[in-house]
């Protein structure tokens, strides 16, 4: 039988500043791990390591502050599904996930209520208590942004499409989202220790900084689960199912899932979701044929049925994760 692989490859992004052959050797590997895993670590990406650690210790600021500041601006009363989530207010395939979290999004007028993936476009809830909050989760979200664009160009030409076919998806309204994640420990007894249950992430793709040191992280391979401690200054990268639909089935998306962390722990983690406008479907890819006859077709999940629009696919995600946020605010959206 043969062995799980004992962890995700690693991509390195300095590669784009060589010469043709390393841009080549760079798209190759950046194909073949989303192919293969649907997952890798990205060094290289000359993201320091101090404005890293400035976001860490925004989100250590954050969660430390006093519950009724934290409630102050709780997702339950922001029909847009952003602000603060407490523990046991999420859920994934139905159990609660053992996390408290801050989801902050791109902020653009509303467009109105119908289709209703509309309703996703709207304000933060900041949180007024911490005067540098704002300014350090803007800075990352464009950080976040300009690389998942960079990355976009690469997939584009490692799929042997031109360097802007997914430019138009992100130029106008892009719908990135940022969450700040705190997973407290849990003892070993603890029945499930579901940090968040296994999911594909809707959209295109993920960003995911771990703080430095925490595992926790498995990333489904054929039966198995493989685990993804941290790799030093890497982002772990994925892709969400609007690239699968994008590419036949080529590239996947992939179920993932974090292992609460120890007792008398923690762990802190920012995923970056970089998505496109709601109302944007994303391109399909006329794959060369050597590529084409490895798609094996989109995922066909009567449970989780992929949209390429990406609102009709994030709000499905949404009103499934926030039962209660739906129920409030959405009642004509659920049963
Ligand atoms: O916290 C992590 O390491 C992963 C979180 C995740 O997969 C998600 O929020 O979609
Ligand atoms: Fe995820």
């Amino acid at each position: 039988m043969p062995q799980p692989p004992t962890g995700l490859p690693i991509v390195d992004m300095s590669l784009l500043s060589g010469d043709d052959d390393a841009r080549t050797e760079f798209r190759t590997a950046l194909r073949r791990a989303t192919h293969e895993f649907g997952f890798f670590f990205l060094t290289g990406h000359g993201i320091d390591r101090s404005i890293r650690d400035r976001l860490f210790d925004t989100a250590r600021d954050f969660f430390a502050l006093p519950d009724t500041h934290k409630f102050s601006v709780e997702m339950l009363a922001s029909p847009q599904f952003r602000g603060y989530t407490r523990f046991g207010g999420e859920y994934t395939q139905g159990a609660v996930d053992w996390r408290e979290q801050i989801d902050l999004a791109a902020e653009y007028p509303s467009l109105g209520d119908e289709p209703p993936y509309l309703r996703l476009d709207g304000p933060n809830l900041w949180p007024l208590s911490l005067p540098d909050f704002r300014g350090v989760i803007q800075d990352w979200q464009g950080r976040c942004s300009a690389l998942g664009l960079e990355l976009m160009r690469e997939w584009a030409l490692s799929l042997g499409a031109p360097a802007d076919l997914f430019d138009a998806a992100f130029a106008d309204r892009p719908s990135t989202l940022l969450k700040l994640v705190r997973y407290p420990g849990q003892d070993d007894d603890a029945a499930a220790r579901q940090g968040v249950g296994a999911h594909k992430d809707p959209g295109v793709l993920t960003l995911l900084l771990v703080e430095p040191g925490k595992g926790g992280l498995q990333v489904a391979h054929g039966d198995d689960w493989i685990d993804v401690p941290p790799v030093e200054d890497a982002f772990v990268v994925n892709i969400g199912e609007l690239m699968e639909y994008a590419t036949d089935g080529y590239l996947k998306a992939t179920l993932h899932r974090v292992q609460s962390p120890p007792e008398g722990t923690e762990r802190l983690s920012v995923p970056f979701f970089f998505n496109p406008a709601l109302s944007s479907t994303m391109p399909r890819i006329e794959l060369p044929a050597d590529l084409a006859a490895q798609a094996p077709g989109v995922t066909d999940d009567p449970d989780n049925v992929i949209s390429g629009t990406f609102g009709e696919n994030m709000l499905k995600a949404r009103l499934r994760a926030h039962p209660d946020v739906a129920a409030r605010h959405h009642p004509d959206l659920v049963d």
